[in-house]
């Protein structure tokens, strides 16, 4: 059975004034080893400017107005060690559970520890840890007004080729130019109706299904996607010259802040 996006109703409609608790929540998985940064500590652990990247990535979200919880998922051994940095960074608020295998098991892991108030989720991940509150807001303000799936993104600035892989080092042959006019670079957080994630949670991981986002596995249910304005600095830490481009954005906002 495909849902229709009109299957769920509008997480700002749902916040019932009854219950008391947060209604809009971040989840944060952080359970990634950070293989494509090189060997060493998980990459939500790594510093940038003396910070580890995940305490970035919370404060960047708990600064939104929107946001009143905060879940990290940290690597599935590492709980205890991501309570204590939380605590000793001043974030005791925070929730912490441990986390899977895959970015998804880590996702549908976190969200499993919301309470019951909560109606609109946003899934953070823990390696963009320079994004705008601005952002975060836009986003959780798109779910609120109606929107059952949002996220923000950036028009792509290189051009686009598909290819037919080749093993090894073999040159791949192209076989066509992508208008990339069509074309977005999708960021997080990405914001959803609760229901609407916890649903496609539960038939992917039923079906054996998966996919490299959450949205993307929205979708896969029927359910219209919008997209918003993403921001250059909500960029992921992928790659090690990543990191240098954050410790670089991070310099540059402390200089500013110190005028
Ligand atoms: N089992 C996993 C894998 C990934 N993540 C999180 O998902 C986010 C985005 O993933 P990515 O940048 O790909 O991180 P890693 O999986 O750590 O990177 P890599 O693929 O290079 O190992 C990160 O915050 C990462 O910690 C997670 O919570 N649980
Ligand atoms: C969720 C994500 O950050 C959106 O761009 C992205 O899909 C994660 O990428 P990964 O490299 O597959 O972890």
């Amino acid at each position: 059975m495909s849902i229709d996006s009109t299957d769920f109703a509008p997480s700002g409609d749902q916040h019932s004034s009854e219950a008391p608790g947060p209604r809009t929540a971040v989840v944060i998985p952080a359970a990634g080893k950070g293989v494509r940064l090189g060997p060493g500590t998980p990459k939500a652990l790594r510093e940038l400017g003396g910070t580890p990247m995940l305490v970035h990535a919370v404060r960047a979200t708990a600064r939104a107005r929107a946001v009143e919880l905060v879940v990290v998922v940290a690597p599935p051994d590492g709980a205890p060690a991501v309570r204590t940095l939380l605590d000793e960074h001043g974030l005791p608020e925070v929730v912490v559970v441990p986390g899977g295998g895959t970015r998804q098991d880590s996702v549908r892991l976190g969200l499993a520890a919301l309470p019951d108030t909560v109606q609109t989720v946003l899934v953070h991940d823990a390696a963009r840890p320079l994004v705008p509150d601005e952002t975060v807001d836009a986003v959780a303000r798109a779910v609120r007004a109606g929107a059952p799936a949002v996220v923000p993104a950036l028009p792509v600035t290189d051009t686009v080729k598909q290819v037919e892989p080749r093993p090894g080092a073999e040159p791949e042959p192209v076989t066509g130019t992508v208008d990339r006019s069509l074309l977005r670079a999708v960021q997080t957080p990405q914001g959803f109706a609760r229901t609407v994630l916890a649903e496609a949670h539960t038939r992917l991981v039923a079906e054996g299904d998966g996919a490299t986002d959450d949205a993307g596995m929205v979708e896969r249910l029927g359910v219209d996607v919008v997209v918003v304005p993403g921001h250059e600095e909500a960029f992921k830490v992928t790659r090690p010259l990543d990191l240098v481009l954050a410790e670089a954005v991070l310099a540059r906002r402390r200089a500013h802040d110190a005028f």
